[in-house]
């Protein structure tokens, strides 16, 4: 019997073992007892043949007989393919169980039964056999198996989504599957195999990639995520992914390479696709964040960290605050993202946030991103910073309802509050009141200054408007030197005029100005609502109106609007239309005005001044219509004229014998600044035949105020034809002495409204005198303008003035009268009806030459 280990081991396995002497049971396993349905001491000593049933059981004889006999083992396979299966027949009349038979002869030395031959039953002689009974149904089980596990590894080849092959590691494909025929552009497996002999040239795009792969290979012995771009059958390009392995023999020797292949052309153009987005993402202006449902942040691009000051990794991971919240209302972000969630998508303008504090309005644009169950997961905000938008919207708004200038509101702005004064006082029952304000002299300033001062004029002007109102009250600026007072809320009384005092009160006051001190007074017109006008419209218009005529009224620095202004106001803007017909209607003429020596009687000179004969409104003063015919540019036109009539009666004068020294001619800023002036004065002076000498050019201080090396040269070309050159109005303009010194001037006349006080105010007095020494010493003729009196007089000699012009010598006077002028003082003698009808001046001193009738004004 076998050792306690060997019995322990027997008596445990599956399989059942008898031990035969013969044919004859000596020993039985446990597993055989079970097998058979009975104990197993039941068995010993019976016929093993006869445990069989009955056709199965000469077989199993047999081969105990050839197992004993022979002394080896009989075959327990048929065909080698299938074992042989016989039939046990267990105890109980229970169904057959097939077996498989193991027969192993036994020798007595070698083995562990030793069995004692008196022991066991039959032939003494026989052979000890041993033989093991194995379940057949257990064998059929493992066969099924193992057919069903390959077919199921078939399948999974044949049907698998993965591609799979067999390499030689040369790179010839053994064995491939449908699904890398398919990828690969082939109809089956043996396409591919037979059409790609070598992976390295026809499979992979990139030369050396099967190299790389194969050194990895034999390095690792394995391949991992091994990327590289195939060209297919149709030549197109796709990328794959391969994991492969090294199978090797016993020895270590290579026999073959296998692995799978996956196309990832698509990841591959998604990554790309990523990449590219992430590099637009991070291009782009507009700020990006994305936070998850809990506002932690998932990502921002370089945008958003520009623009919120924050580094990646501040952001990132942390909860974001998309908002500056404490500029909004409490909850504000939370009903946004409730918003998005709702509707998918938000769009507003918020405070965005900053690291250092300070927001900065943006634009945000939230969406809500979600899952393919629908389930929110993410929020995108695109952010645009609009701080320079904000900032140019409200420059464009200032822009569209301010004067740049002074800063208080425009028209358009002073239309919109005069519209809603009016709805409130209508509704309230109150009165507006609008005050309609005109600088006086200031294009006077303008053209003697420079456009400089008169900015800066009108913006002191501005702020003392600003000071003398209520702040409810709106200040505005028309254009040009027009403002605009509203005043609302007005209770009954002249409030219009008490402000307009306020107004003039504290535009007495000097500007100071470039170092100089500067004097503005404005003309105001005033309307009430409701109690003049209606509409906002009617309200300026009623109120211009009335400013003009305090303009022209003299003594009123402002007055009320009244019925019949506006019909005077409407003749005025009609003569401007005259004013076109003038010229050709022949209504212009020229008044001449004596410029008288020392003596007071020898003519030294005439000034041509334009008179307009209006076939209505009569003889029209200059002072009217030349502002109008310098706003139109009727002033060339008729600048033209003024130069070629005066030119023409002088020659006339000559002819008759009577002609003063020369004749001076008026020219505007305007005219002077007109590229033709030169041209128009050598024409003239060409056609007329009149001697360059004979003429003298009248220009203001205001021509220095502008291009001055043109007007220098200007002056120097005029000069250099002949023609004298006098500054006229001097002491009232911009009297730059450095200028004074490259005028090329002749003559200075001292403004009438210095000779007007001369003796009386000593300043006046004191810069008549220090003109005229300046002029003397500068070697200029001087010329009083304006005398009127014979003290004037006495006290310009005392001065040393001894030029002079003005009502003491003569008014202006019409051609015929002037004529008569200059033939009587030729004669040197005046009658005593011309001295009577000449006014208030001495006939001692005059002489004979002295006085014309003033009348011939008074048309
Ligand atoms: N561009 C042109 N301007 C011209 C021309 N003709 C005249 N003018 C300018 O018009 C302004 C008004 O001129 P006018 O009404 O002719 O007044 C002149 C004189 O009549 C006046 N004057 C002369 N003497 C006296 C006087 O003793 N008292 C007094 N109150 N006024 C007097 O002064 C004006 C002369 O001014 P000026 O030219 O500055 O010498 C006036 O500015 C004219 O310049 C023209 O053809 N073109």
């Amino acid at each position: 019997m076998p050792d306690h280990f060997h019995r322990t081991l027997i008596e445990h396995l599956d399989s059942g073992l008898v031990v035969t002497r013969g044919r004859a049971v000596l020993y039985a396993n446990p597993a055989m007892g079970v097998m058979m349905g009975m104990d197993t001491v039941r068995l010993a000593g019976r016929d093993l043949a006869a445990l069989f049933v009955e056709p199965d059981q000469p077989a199993v004889r047999d081969l105990l007989w050839l197992a004993g006999r022979s002394g080896t083992s009989p075959p327990d396979q048929a065909d080698h393919a299938r074992p042989l299966v016989h039939r046990l027949r267990p105890a109980g009349g229970d169904a057959p169980v097939s077996v498989v038979l193991g027969i192993t002869p036994l020798r007595a030395a070698d083995d562990p039964w030793c069995v004692d031959p008196a022991s066991g039953a039959g032939d003494d002689d026989a052979p000890m056999l041993q033989v093991t009974v194995q379940d057949a149904s257990r064998e059929a089980d493992m066969e099924r198996a193992l057919l069903e596990s390959e077919r199921r590894y078939r399948e999974l080849f044949e049907n698998a989504l993965e591609g799979i092959y067999q390499t030689t590691p040369g790179g010839r494909y053994l064995n491939v599957n449908p699904a890398l025929a398919r990828i690969y552009g082939y109809a089956n497996p043996q396409e591919l195999i037979e059409a790609c002999r070598d992976i390295s040239n026809q499979v992979y795009v990139e030369a050396g990639m099967r190299e790389r792969f194969t050194t990895i290979m034999d390095r690792d012995g394995v391949v991992e995520n091994f990327e590289a771009q195939v060209r297919r059958k149709d030549a197109r390009v796709i990328w794959i992914t391969e994991n492969a392995r090294c199978v090797r023999d016993e020895t270590g020797a290579t026999l073959f390479y296998e692995g799978t292949v996956e196309e990832i052309t698509e990841r591959k153009r998604s990554d790309e696709n990523l990449r590219l987005m992430a590099k637009v993402v991070n291009s782009v202006h507009e700020g990006i964040i994305i936070v998850d449902r809990n506002l932690l942040v998932w990502g921002a691009n370089e945008a958003y960290q520009r623009m919120t000051d924050c580094e990646a990794a501040e952001l990132l991971n942390h909860p974001a605050r998309l908002t500056a919240v404490e500029l909004h209302d409490p909850g504000f972000e939370d009903s946004v993202l409730a918003r998005v969630e709702e509707n998918g998508h938000w769009r507003g303008e918020v405070w965005g946030p900053r690291r250092s504090g300070v927001p900065f309005p943006m634009e945000m644009s939230v969406t809500a991103v979600r899952d393919r169950h629908g389930t929110l997961t993410h929020f995108v905000a695109a952010c645009i910073d609009i701080t320079k938008r904000k900032r140019d919207e409200e420059h464009i708004r200032f822009q569209a309802n301010y004067d740049m200038l002074t800063h208080l509101p425009n028209r358009y702005l002073i239309m919109d509050r005069l519209e809603q004064a009016l709805l409130k006082a209508r509704r309230d029952g109150t009165r507006v009141c609008v005050l309609f304000l005109d600088l006086d002299r200031f294009k006077h300033i303008n053209d003697s200054f420079g456009h400089a001062a008169g900015d800066e004029l009108l913006k002191l002007v501005a702020r003392r408007l600003r000071q003398v109102v209520r702040m409810s009250d709106t200040v505005g600026r028309l254009g040009g030197d027009e403002f605009v007072i509203v005043l609302t809320d007005v209770a009954d009384g002249p409030i219009g005029d008490q402000v307009a005092d306020k107004v003039v009160q504290a535009m007495s006051e000097p500007f100071q100005i470039l170092d100089t001190e500067l004097f503005c007074l404005p003309s105001i017109g005033i309307t009430y609502f409701p109690d003049q006008a209606d509409t906002v419209e009617e309200l300026l218009r009623n109120a211009d109106v009335a400013m003009y005529h305090a303009k022209h009224s003299g003594d009123s620095r402002h007055l009320k609007f009244a019925d019949g202004m506006a019909q005077r106001s409407i003749t005025m803007m009609n003569m401007e239309n005259d004013l076109r017909h003038a010229l050709n209607r022949d209504e212009l003429e020229l008044h001449y005005q004596p410029k008288v020596g020392f003596d007071g009687r020898t003519v030294v000179g005439a000034e041509a001044l334009i008179r307009w004969r209006h076939p209505r409104l009569g003889l029209i003063s200059p002072a009217e219509f030349i502002p109008l015919a310098e706003d139109s540019g009727l002033i060339i036109p008729i600048g033209r004229w003024t130069l070629a009539t005066a030119c023409q009666q002088m020659v006339e004068w000559r002819r008759r014998g009577v002609a003063p020294p020369s004749v001076s001619v008026n020219v505007s800023v305007r005219q002077f600044n007109d590229s033709a002036l030169i041209e128009t004065v050598r024409e003239t002076l060409a056609r007329t035949g009149l001697p360059a000498t004979c003429l003298d050019l009248e220009i203001t201080e205001s021509v220095m105020t502008g291009d001055v090396e043109r007007a220098v040269n200007t002056l120097t070309t005029l000069k250099a034809m002949g023609v004298t050159l006098s500054m006229d109005d001097f002491g009232t303009g911009y009297s730059s002495l450095n200028y004074l010194k490259t005028f090329p001037i002749d003559t200075l006349k001292i403004d009438q409204t210095f000779v007007r006080d001369v003796g009386q105010n000593p300043k006046d007095t004191a810069i008549v005198a220090t003109i005229v020494s300046l002029a003397r010493n500068l070697g200029f003729n001087v010329v009083a303008e304006g005398v009127e009196t014979e003290d004037q007089v006495a006290l310009l000699r005392e001065n040393n003035c001894r030029l002079f012009q003005g009502y003491w010598v003569s008014r202006p006077l019409a051609v015929a009268d002037f004529t008569d002028y200059l033939a009587q003082a030729r004669e040197g003698a005046v009658d005593a009806a011309t001295l009577d009808a000449m006014g208030p001046q001495s006939p001692a001193l005059l002489g004979p030459a002295g006085g014309v009738d003033p009348g011939s004004e008074t048309d």
